[in-house]
């Protein structure tokens, strides 16, 4: 039978990456996408952008929405202090199977709480179901058209707090532009757009940075 591009991304990982390093891990995958099969993985251009804001925020709580194969969970989870806790979310059961063996070899399932689900779902029970009081990171990768009500929701459930980071992949490229004008325009975020390109291509992209001012 036919391996999907998940499986040959995981085995690229297997064969080329060192078990328990991260970096080793992330960069796997970048060569994989780049010599053999894109992949919509972040990548390494906007997550260079992706791990200065990490590194600037040094966030507690992180939640991640869209994990897909984890490259970006692994990216992020690489740069948090040991008690920090990363929860991310998957929609797709497939995504998430390959996610948990790339997480493991990366050896970050400690720092890691992967959950399998839809986010409008799920988002209303991070409190009673993981103890989690605000999210001082929000990355968002996941369908474009559930950036907005997601936002939304994360707000209406208290999830955030003034200080709060949400920082949005793909905002040109699928793009986001309901949830753009949202954030640029409501008085209770401040945004911040960091022009890069879609990961392995030189299409224009970029992720949004949004402060929450409660
Ligand atoms: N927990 C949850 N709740 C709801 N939906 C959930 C979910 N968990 C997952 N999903 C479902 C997300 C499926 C993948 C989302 N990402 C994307 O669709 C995406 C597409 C491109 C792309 C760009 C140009 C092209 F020509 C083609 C593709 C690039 C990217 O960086 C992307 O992140
Ligand atoms: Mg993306």
């Amino acid at each position: 039978t036919q391996s999907t591009r998940p499986q040959r991304l995981l085995h690229a990982v297997q064969k080329n990456a060192t078990r328990g390093d991260p970096r080793s891990v992330v960069k796997a995958i970048d060569n994989f996408c780049r010599q053999k099969e894109w992949a919509m993985n972040v990548g390494d251009e906007k997550g260079c952008i992706l791990d200065s804001v990490v590194s600037e925020v040094n966030p507690v709580t992180v939640l991640e929405l869209g994990t897909y194969c984890g490259y970006s969970t692994v990216r992020i989870a690489s740069l948090l202090p040991p008690h920090a806790k990363l929860i991310t979310l998957e929609f797709n059961p497939d995504y998430a199977k390959i996610a948990r063996q790339v997480i493991a070899w990366a050896g970050l399932e400690d720092k890691i709480q992967l959950v399998e689900g839809p986010s409008g779902e799920w988002i209303p029970k991070m409190k009673e179901q993981f103890g989690v009081k605000t999210f001082d990171l929000v990355f968002l990768d996941h369908w474009k058209d559930r950036y907005l009500p997601d936002t939304k929701l994360l707000e209406d459930c208290g999830l955030l707090r003034k200080g709060s980071i949400l920082l949005a992949d793909n905002v040109i490229c699928p793009g986001t532009p309901d949830y753009l004008e949202y954030v640029r325009n409501s008085p209770r975020y401040k945004s911040q757009y960091f022009k890069s390109h879609l990961e392995y291509t030189k299409v224009e992209d970029g992720l949004e940075k949004s402060v929450f001012l409660g």
